[in-house]
């Protein structure tokens, strides 16, 4: 391979922009510039590549056929070396295994893929640098790509934001080989951290509580800028309330939130850092803060506090009378952040402004919470101020599923929890290990082998149902083969119906299988890409959540309790079960003993 580089820039290329983005993305006025400066690939665009359809472009413009491992571009070059280009396929996108030690996860990602898709196609830069890497490519190949684009591709896909469980496909691709080839990597470079992230975040939702907040606050410690972003909209997408991520907010339009930092406190040295201590009240008379605030400090016998803390908090309240949130760790918590915080709600209230409440970021935090509600209640009561009890509690440092459960079990006052590194670099497991399979050639399923049960693929076209119980909760996903009629339409071959009695397999255990009578049938794939059009309206980043949640709320507590959840069942028809143990049979060569 050649080491020659040249600096690659895709542009706006070969897509007229005669329309402006469409309702589904995430609009905001700040957000239209920021999409062009940061990210030169947004916007719906009418195709002008002759296919007629709409277009859509990736959100990230690193999101291009490029993308991808090298192998994925010399085997194409291969395939249409060899002329097998053409050769229809189907391939399934799935994991094997659930993540976190869990049993579920929440599919994400499925808007990019849909975009890479819809715009895929190779620059005339990038057919260059396809040159310089291959030098001996064929220059028929180098024109083949230039003119290559998704028009003959069909994607069939679960919802994002749906509870999803292992060998189900979330994607099934079909169309001429080299063209499904080439998707493999980007697909699940888009999938795998997406759902991964959500999945996290569904699961810190649920240690949380329905009652609390969670926020995401890991913008500092992600993987990188991408992984950033990716993370705040995926966290928001798996059950965050909101992010600390301001860029994330200006490009999804996730709800922003924020306190402040322990800098802001140790940058006040003395008392006289604070040059102007006054504050004008709502009726515009104006009244010396800080010293209001030393006035309640003796009232209540708070004589040990740090005035230069107390300083600091006057400040931010100067700056923002009705949102002080005092992070009140920096010295001592009960013993001087949380006093002087009151000192100031104190002095707020007097001159008609109300504070927020404040940050432990450091400690027991069980213990914190609940003495820091104590002395609110306490000097609540004592000024006949009802909403100090109800001051809002924000607890952060190094939080993750363990350590809220834990807090749960000891008991807190946390209202709000704010999750950093656990929640946006998935420490607990760093990766999701979707896959991608051939499983049907020219018609034909294809299997692939291997010692261990789990890997062996699922082979043929196939379909998934969910079956569900009469307590609304799903029992069962069912996989069936699906086949083309004449037209090549889709025609499903023994659908469950509800109401009638249907066997589901596992499918490499026979003793497991159950007979299921399901009440509710919901077939789990949908068109979404076809003909070079997107088949399927794109729901907002918003309407995804909500779905998300929803669809949690559906499953049965022990499948998604985070301490030895049961595990869900993900069946084949009968018909599936004996084409994969036939062609398991025939694949397996027969070994001789000699
Ligand atoms: N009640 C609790 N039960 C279980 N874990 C807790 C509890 N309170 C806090 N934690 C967790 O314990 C860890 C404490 O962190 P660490 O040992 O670094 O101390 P710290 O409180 O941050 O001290 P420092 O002030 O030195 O930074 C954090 O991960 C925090 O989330
Ligand atoms: O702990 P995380 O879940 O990652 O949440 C984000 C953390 O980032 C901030 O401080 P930072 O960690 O930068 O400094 P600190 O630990 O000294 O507070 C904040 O105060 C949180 O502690
Ligand atoms: O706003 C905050 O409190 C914040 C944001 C990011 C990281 N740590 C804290
Ligand atoms: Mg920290």
């Amino acid at each position: 391979m050649s080491q020659s580089f040249t600096p690659l820039k895709r542009k706006n290329d070969q897509i007229n922009n005669t329309q402006e983005e469409s309702d589904h993305l995430y609009q905001t006025k700040e957000l239209k510039r920021v999409n062009t400066v940061i990210y030169d690939h947004v916007g719906i665009s009418q195709s002008s590549n002759g296919n007629g359809g709409i277009r859509m472009k990736p959100l990230n413009a690193f999101v291009t056929p490029l993308l991808t491992d090298l192998y994925q571009i010399t085997m194409a070059y291969s395939l249409w070396k060899n002329n097998r280009h053409q050769v229809p396929t189907v391939f399934d996108l799935y994991f094997r295994k659930a993540p976190f030690g869990g049993e579920f996860t929440v599919f994400a990602g499925l808007e990019e893929v849909i975009r890479f898709v819809s715009d895929f196609h190779f620059t005339k830069d990038e057919c260059n640098h396809i040159r310089e890497m291959i030098p001996e490519v064929d220059e028929g190949f180098i024109e083949y790509l230039s003119k290559l684009n998704s028009s003959e591709l069909t994607l069939y896909a679960i919802k994002e934001g749906s509870v999803v469980f292992p060998r189900i496909p979330l994607i099934r691709v079909e169309g001429p080989m080299i063209i499904c080839q080439l998707m493999e990597t980007t697909l699940l470079c888009l999938v795998n951290f997406a759902s991964l992230v959500a999945t996290n975040a569904a699961r810190h939702r649920l240690a949380v509580g329905k009652d609390k907040i969670m926020l995401e606050y890991g913008l500092r410690r992600a993987q990188g800028p991408d992984g950033a972003m990716s993370a705040s909209r995926y966290s928001y997408l798996g059950g965050a309330d909101g992010t600390s991520n301001v860029l994330a907010h200006c490009f999804f339009g996730i709800p922003i939130k924020g306190t402040h930092a322990h800098s802001f406190v140790t940058s006040y040295n003395k008392e006289e850092d604070l040059k102007d201590r006054t504050i004008v009240d709502p009726q515009g008379n104006t009244h010396d803060l800080y010293e209001l605030a030393k006035h309640y400090r003796k009232e209540l016998g708070y004589t040990n506090t740090v005035l230069s803390e107390l300083a600091a908090f006057t400040a931010y309240a100067r700056t923002f009378p009705n949102g002080l949130l005092s992070l009140v760790d920096t010295y001592d918590t009960m013993n001087s952040g949380v006093p002087n915080f009151l000192c100031l709600a104190l002095a707020l209230h007097k001159i008609g402004y109300k504070a927020v409440g404040i940050r432990l970021d450091s400690g027991d935090l069980s213990y914190l919470s609940k003495a820091s509600r104590r002395l609110f209640t306490e000097v609540g009561k004592k000024y006949q101020i009802d909403y100090f009890e109800k001051f809002r509690i924000v607890a952060s440092n190094d939080l993750n599923e363990p350590t809220i459960t834990a807090l749960n079990r000891q008991g807190h006052e946390i209202d709000v929890f704010a999750i950093g590194t656990n929640l946006v670099t998935c420490q607990a497991q760093p990766a999701l290990g979707c896959v991608y399979k051939l499983v049907e050639i020219d018609g034909a399923p294809r299997i692939k082998l291997s010692q261990e049960t789990s890997k062996v693929t699922l082979p043929g076209r196939k379909t998934a149902y969910r079956l569900y119980g009469s307590e609304g909760h799903p029992l069962v996903d069912l996989l069936i083969l699906e086949q083309n009629n004449a037209n090549g339409d889709s025609q499903n071959n023994q659908v469950p119906k509800v109401g009638e009695k249907v066997l589901c397999l596992h499918p490499f255990e026979e003793q497991k299988r159950v007979v299921v009578t399901p009440k509710q049938v919901e077939l789990l794939h949908q068109k979404v890409f076809s003909n070079g059009e997107v088949c399927v309206p794109l729901p907002t980043l918003e309407q995804v959540r909500s779905f998300c949640l929803h669809e949690i709320s559906k499953i049965r507590e022990d499948h998604i309790r985070i301490s030895n959840p049961t595990p869900y069942k993900v069946s084949v028809s009968k018909e599936l079960y004996d084409s994969l143990h036939q062609l398991w049979l025939q694949s397996v060569p027969i070994k001789e003993l000699e």
